[in-house]
């Protein structure tokens, strides 16, 4: 959460005039509610369950970026199936950085909204702690401080031209 995955992605597809998917708008399509209130309604378990099988079902082309929710890797196999379908980014930031940046859009997110900024602090490096596991499977691991969508661009380019790439270039 916070490190830039919606952000990037929409400058990212239109730098590359590729399709731009953001998981949590599709959820939020599907449940007809935003994510905050689904959350409310039916609790995490649900909202994990949603988040798989929209992940898995949701229609793209095969020329897409797509952002997920920062949650989305570290449930069910979903960051195996991504790891399948494309190429994967991990944005990695730290827990500092990414608390400064939270602040302001926490109530959006359900699992801060209740927080203050000790707690977000507290939260997210507990978070990165227990999800690294997933994080660290992502093919192509960048950092996400100061990443434009040309450099972007760039580290995606190099990771495809790599000598062990199975991955069509763009
Ligand atoms: N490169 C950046 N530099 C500074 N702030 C950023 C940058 N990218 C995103 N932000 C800000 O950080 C917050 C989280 O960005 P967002 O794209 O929603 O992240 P994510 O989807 O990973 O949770 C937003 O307030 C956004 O404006
Ligand atoms: O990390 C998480 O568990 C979540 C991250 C959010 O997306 P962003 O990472 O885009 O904020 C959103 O899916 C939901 O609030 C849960
Ligand atoms: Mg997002």
């Amino acid at each position: 959460m916070g490190c830039g995955k919606t952000t990037l992605a929409k400058k990212l597809a239109s730098r590359l005039s590729y399709q731009l998917l953001d998981l949590d708008l599709e959820i939020e399509k599907r449940a007809g509610m935003p994510i905050g209130a689904y959350f409310a309604a039916h609790g995490e378990d649900a909202f994990r369950l949603l988040e798989s099988e929209t992940l898995k079902t949701m229609d793209y082309m095969a020329d897409a970026v797509i952002a997920t929710g920062g949650g989305a890797p570290c449930h069910f196999d979903n960051m195996e199936w991504m790891n399948q379908q494309g190429l994967t980014i991990y944005m990695e930031m730290a827990p500092a950085a990414l608390a400064r940046r939270l602040e302001k859009g926490k109530a959006k997110r359900p699992l801060l909204k209740d927080l203050d900024q000790a707690g977000i602090l507290h939260f997210i490096g507990q978070k990165l702690q227990e999800r690294k596991l997933w994080y660290h499977q992502a093919q192509l691991i960048v950092s996400g401080v100061n990443l434009d969508a040309a450099s972007m661009e760039k580290l995606i380019r190099e990771k495809l031209s790599g000598p062990r790439s199975e991955i069509a270039p763009l």
